[in-house]
């Protein structure tokens, strides 16, 4: 890398605080008007750079990791292919020598139609923060403990519904599903409750071998990197169906995703050690005690705004269980991992009221609705709202990291049969 490079700036003349800088260089699929084939891209400043087409001349050997599309191929790969893809693209938009042949292939980032960036495999669902789960557990059980007693001795989750997780822009129409009213009538009507779940999506990259659990210092060699994941749910659907087995159709009909993958490469800087665990896991689970495996966290910083509205800032480091925690967790059993499975970390919610990463805890279970600017309230989603979740983190000589943004519009209900 040149000194430039290093530096934060390039001959692009990229503003050193731009979020799109050279040091974070996420991934995404894209597609241009007068090229409707998916191509790979990387974003850099207010540009794309067509990974797909710069590959064939300046990255030979690894041409056909990009020429699908999308990510897949580059995230089954494996961390050797990941980080000589990373360093080859850092040369390229870092030093000035390449920029004769790298300049044409640029795209302003306006002119670009961005895409699902890789095929979600499976998709988990985790409750990693121990301020959400609280707040939830104080609303939905208030004659007993919040967290309940396993909380802090598993990263509880569940599989959720890879086929519709959406990208960022796909509008979310408003679900409909059997509630029970405050009567006790069992209807079948559009969700009145609906919410978002602000979280970070950690994206597996090489498969597992299936009966062998992945180890607490093995997440790295699987974990490719992260996306912003807003889990649209449907309270009042939520609340009627979901005991004994969990969440199901109250969270399955969309799940929007940002549409670059930022590399867990570009996330070192904001590695931060997890908030005090007590009672420790068991070994499986113990971070503090494998030498091999440095517990980290991630020091991003989400913002979630309503009709244009700041209502948030999350703080993921607040988050009680890591990645690797619940990629090992996710595995114990002998569970295999796919190129693809989108591991989203649960509500992020820190302690402040500012922090809070839901509607529901936002609202007080509606109670206490928000003011906008325009002098609405809202206790839950209205139709036509839009909710754009954005998120950074320190990277090298007091940059940031951008993570993008994953942005969807509530679309009214459906009619359905009763
Ligand atoms: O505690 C409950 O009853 C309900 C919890 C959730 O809805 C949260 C969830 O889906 C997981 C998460 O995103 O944190
Ligand atoms: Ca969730
Ligand atoms: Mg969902």
């Amino acid at each position: 890398m040149t000194a430039a490079a290093r530096h934060g700036t390039t001959w692009l003349g990229l503003d050193p605080a731009h979020p799109f800088g050279i040091h974070t260089l996420p991934y995404g699929s894209f597609t241009t008007q007068d090229a409707p084939a998916r191509r790979v891209g990387v974003a850099i400043g207010d540009q794309v750079l067509d990974l797909t087409a710069a590959a064939g001349a300046l990255l030979p050997g690894d041409a056909a990791l990009f020429a699908a599309g999308t990510l897949d191929p580059l995230l089954a790969a494996g961390p050797d292919t990941w980080a000589r893809v990373r360093a080859a693209v850092t040369d390229w938009l870092g030093d000035e020598r390449h920029r004769t042949a790298v300049e044409p292939l640029l795209r302003p980032a306006g002119s670009v139609d961005l895409h699902l960036p890789f095929t979600v495999a499976d998709y988990v669902d985790f409750y990693a923060s121990e301020h959400h789960a609280t707040a939830l557990g104080r609303m939905f059980r208030p004659d007993g403990d919040p967290l309940t007693p396993n909380w802090k001795h598993l990263p509880i989750g569940y599989h959720g519904r890879a086929g519709t997780v959406v990208p960022s822009g796909t509008p979310v129409v408003r679900p409909t599903g059997q509630r029970r009213t405050p009567e006790g009538n069992v209807v079948l009507a559009a969700s009145a409750r609906l919410d978002i779940e602000a979280e970070v999506g950690f994206v597996v990259g090489t498969p597992s071998t299936p009966g062998r659990p992945v180890p607490l210092a093995d997440a790295g060699r699987h974990l490719f990197g992260v996306c912003l994941v807003n889990d649209w749910s449907a309270r009042d659907i939520q609340a009627w169906e979901y005991v004994p087995l969990g969440p199901f159709l109250g969270k399955s009909f969309a799940t929007s995703v940002s549409p670059w993958v930022v590399p867990l490469a570009a996330l070192g800087h904001a590695r931060t050690a997890p908030p005090p665990r007590d009672p420790r896991p068991l070994p499986y689970l113990d971070d503090t005690a494998d030498p091999a495996a440095e517990p980290w966290g991630l020091d991003l910083t989400l913002r979630v705004t309503l009709n244009g509205h700041p209502v948030s800032a999350p703080p993921f480091a607040a988050m009680y269980w890591t990645a690797a925690q619940q990629l090992a967790h996710l595995t114990v059993n002998g569970a295999s991992l796919r190129t693809g499975d989108l591991l989203a970390s649960g509500t992020v919610s820190g302690p402040g009221p500012g922090e809070r990463g839901s509607l529901i805890e936002l609202t007080a279970n509606g109670g206490s609705p928000l003011t906008l600017p325009d002098g609405s309230t809202r206790g839950f989603l209205e139709d036509g709202d839009e909710v754009v979740i954005t998120a950074d983190a320190p990277g090298p000589g007091g940059t940031r990291i951008g993570l993008g943004e994953v942005r969807g519009r509530i679309a009214p209900a459906v009619s359905s049969p009763s």
